[in-house]
């Protein structure tokens, strides 16, 4: 039987050699302007090496109010590209694609100053008071989001996702739970996604190459969204021109989430085959069995693989033995959505 994890994976102008993605993963290693340093090239340079097919870089600012750290990545400057394009290079030269997300951590920026989102509503006690945004503010970000994109084209990535998760900017937007608004985006969840189709739209004016966006496919929490939400969105996203949904969830509100293997895999599987529409899935995937597991059975296209490849840059080929030594079945699971 052809092991589909590694099968190669055309996704428009884009040939990953394999199914396997290096999950994007903030690293706090950016100097304080945001600039990759030699760190940086160090750490994404041995997972091309070890095997993974794309490699996503972290969460990358597209404005300094935007970041979740002050030692994030940035892309909100010109002076960026020089130091992104090293990084892309290293990442070819050693046989991965390269891809970036690009982000706005909102109410959960953890900085100095103000901080901004879509109501006046902080994510726990302590958090700061956010602005609430005015209308001027919203444009402001959705051109910051453009113009990142166009920096990473300049930077030379393959792939582009915008990060629509885990209770920051976009997904504050999405959520009822964040956003209050009376305006255009709120009330409704199609004034809810609004903004999110702006920033595609704006975007897609730089950028015609693969677009990916991580979206949080459950609040965990009654009055939030669930994957049913999710499976609109997503054929939203698909109407919009988005190439692949990876699908994590949560973080919106602070919760108590119930993990175990794969506790994500059922939502990337309902937004597929509902909505009909390329997905990855992340989250507690350990083995190369299980990601075969995943792939055999039409439950996603690309598996993201974060902290075993922080564990094991190599985790690639220690799949690739497992399932020299074992043939995966296709399994029987509920669909529980
Ligand atoms: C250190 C660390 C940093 C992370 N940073 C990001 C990030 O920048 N963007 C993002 O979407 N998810 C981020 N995540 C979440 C991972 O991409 C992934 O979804 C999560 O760790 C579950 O996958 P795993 O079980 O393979 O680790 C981060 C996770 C870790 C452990």
């Amino acid at each position: 039987m052809e092991r589909k994890l590694f099968s190669p994976y055309t996704i428009k102008n884009v040939e990953l050699k394999n199914r396997i993605v290096m999950s994007p993963m903030c690293m706090y290693s950016s100097n304080e302007h945001g600039e990759v340093t030699d760190w940086h090239k160090v750490h994404y340079a041995s997972r091309a090496i070890g095997g993974t097919a794309l490699i996503m870089v972290e969460a990358t600012a597209v404005t300094p109010q935007g970041r979740i750290s002050e030692r994030d990545l940035g892309i909100w400057n010109d002076r960026h590209i020089e130091g992104l394009k090293q990084l892309t290079s290293l990442i070819h030269e050693h046989g991965a694609k390269a891809a970036i997300q690009i982000a706005h951590a909102g109410r959960k920026a953890n900085i100095s100053g103000e901080v901004i989102a879509p109501s006046s509503i902080p994510f726990n006690e302590k958090s700061k008071v956010p602005q609430e945004m005015t209308e001027a503010q919203i444009e402001e970000t959705i051109t910051a989001f453009r113009d990142a994109a166009q920096r990473a084209k300049v930077s030379g990535f393959d792939i582009i996702e915008l990060h629509g998760a885990h209770g920051y900017l976009i997904n504050e937007f999405l959520s009822p739970l964040s956003n209050r608004r009376n305006d255009k985006y709120g009330g409704t969840l199609e004034n809810h996604y609004r903004f999110l189709k702006e920033i595609i739209a704006a975007v897609k004016t730089v950028w015609d190459g693969p677009l990916f966006v991580r979206v949080s496919a459950n609040d965990y929490h009654p009055e939030g969204l669930s994957v049913h939400d999710y499976i609109q969105i997503a054929s939203w996203l698909k109407q919009d021109g988005t190439d692949l949904i990876d699908v994590s969830s949560g973080a919106v509100v602070p919760a108590a989430i119930h993990v175990y293997p794969g506790y994500q895999v059922p939502f990337s599987d309902a937004i597929k085959n509902e909505a009909d529409i390329a997905t990855g899935a992340v989250g507690l995937i350990t083995s190369g069995i299980q990601a075969e597991e995943i792939l055999q059975n039409g439950r996603a296209d690309l598996i993201f693989i974060a902290r075993e490849l922080l564990r094991n840059p190599y985790w690639p080929r220690q799949a690739a033995q497992e399932l020299r030594t074992s043939i995966p079945s296709p399994v029987q699971y509920e669909r529980g959505w």
